[in-house]
């Protein structure tokens, strides 16, 4: 089956975030907040949920469901759940986990803060690397506990771990949990195996648990290949694993994860505490993703390639002092636009205000994103093309209609 990337779905009047969120969360407004463009102008690329379909497989799951027509309360009951999360694992992971490690919970943010919660006392620490997906900030601020962020090294738009910074910090003795995002929001690096190593081997070293949020994990570019945390380090109990078909078949508003917990105390507590009924939806979506959407992932990252092609090709063309370069995984594009940019302006507010585009930038990511917008290219290419030659409207003079050839 082809499926179509190209399509443009009319998301109005379905409470999107992506339509109807953005005035409360990238500007904190209410929705009196006037700008030139009608809602429906805009050229949306900021929260990352895709413009694309959910695949028809797991829209059908769904409709199976709801055939059986009683939507009590559920959980995940069915030992097909966890084949269906293990097959995937094995397949594209080489990766295996015990059953009784695997929890679910109504997304991964949710999770960060339970887990947060129940690893770390009132006076102990949470460590990130910067910059960051913001709700890793949230996770500490939730539970009213310092943040530590170790800024990543940005080498002309390449980032790599500061690890003699991030092992200080680690040192702290009140540092108790690292959330690490792998592969990494907003850079979009895979991490290698020796980048891995090292993280778990410095935290694990200095009494620090890792949280290893992998939610992005199966959104490689082709040929590239995602190493669980956890897999380099089986003896450990104290690194857990969140994941979730959710960014990758576009179905976050389906609110369900996966999350892996090794450490038979932690689980325990989790299990007492944690709110476990769940969406019998989200539980048969969840299933029918990891048992049938390997053809449309495939053919979603030839289209994601092809339309990060066309970014770089724009830029070299249109933008050739900022900073691109393709990522490693993830549909987001990170992109150093400091050469450009209007100073001392919210860029969010500018391109909003003067392009009709919205899009996040680096202020939106804790630190160490002075200059850098984020543009989510998980959409059909005539929307990129135009939210492309928008942005670069506003920054250069004398920008014609091109077409890029991809
Ligand atoms: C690293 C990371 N973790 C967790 C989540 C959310 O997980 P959920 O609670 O939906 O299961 C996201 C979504 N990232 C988004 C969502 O919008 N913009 C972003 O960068 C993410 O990038």
């Amino acid at each position: 089956m082809k499926y179509n990337f190209d399509e443009i779905i009319d998301r109005t009047g379905t409470n999107a975030m992506n339509t109807d969120g953005f005035r409360q969360y990238i500007f904190n407004a209410t929705e009196d907040m006037t700008f030139p463009f009608k809602d429906e102008e805009f050229i949306r690329m900021w929260i990352a949920d895709m413009e694309f379909a959910t695949p028809p497989e797991i829209l059908d799951a769904v409709k199976e469901r709801l055939d059986r027509r009683i939507m009590g309360y559920s959980q995940v009951f069915d030992p097909a759940y966890y084949e269906a999360v293990s097959n995937w694992m094995k397949r594209y992971y080489d990766w295996s986990f015990p059953k009784e490690h695997l929890e679910t919970s109504n997304g991964i943010i949710p999770a960060l803060y339970e887990l947060v919660e129940y690893i770390c006392q009132s006076d102990e620490k949470v460590l990130i690397v910067t910059p960051s997906y913001g709700f890793f900030k949230s996770a500490a601020e939730h539970n009213n506990l310092e943040l530590v962020c170790s800024d990543m090294i940005n080498e002309q738009g390449r980032y790599s771990i500061d690890f003699e910074d991030f092992e200080a910090k680690a040192k702290d003795e009140k540092v108790r949990v690292c959330i690490f995002c792998n592969p990494h929001n907003p850079s979009g690096r895979v991490w290698t195996t020796e980048e891995l190593q090292r993280v778990g081997e410095i935290c694990l070293r200095n009494n620090v648990w890792v949280i290893s949020d992998e939610i992005h994990c199966d959104l490689l570019r082709t040929g590239k290949r995602h190493t669980p945390l956890a897999k380099l380090f089986p003896d450990t109990d104290r690194i857990i694993t969140c994941m979730s078909p959710s960014k990758t078949f576009n179905m976050a508003g389906l609110m369900f994860s996966n999350v892996i917990i090794p450490n038979k105390a932690l689980r325990d507590i989790w299990q007492a505490r944690h709110y476990g009924f769940k969406n019998p939806l989200s539980i048969a979506a969840t299933q029918a993703a990891y048992e049938m959407g390997d053809e449309w992932l495939k053919q979603l990252k030839g289209y994601l390639d092809a339309n990060f092609a066309c970014v770089e090709q724009y830029v070299k063309q249109h933008l050739p002092r900022a900073v691109f370069h393709i990522p490693e995984a993830t549909y987001l594009a990170w992109i150093d636009i400091s050469a450009y940019a209007p100073e001392h302006v919210s860029l969010p507010l500018f391109f909003a205000e003067q392009a009709g585009v919205l899009l996040e930038d680096g202020h939106m990511f804790v630190a160490n994103g002075e200059g850098c917008i984020r543009l989510n290219l998980a959409c059909p290419r005539s929307v990129l093309q135009e939210g492309l030659r928008r942005i670069s409207s506003v920054l250069v003079k004398e920008v014609e209609e091109v077409p890029v050839q991809v």
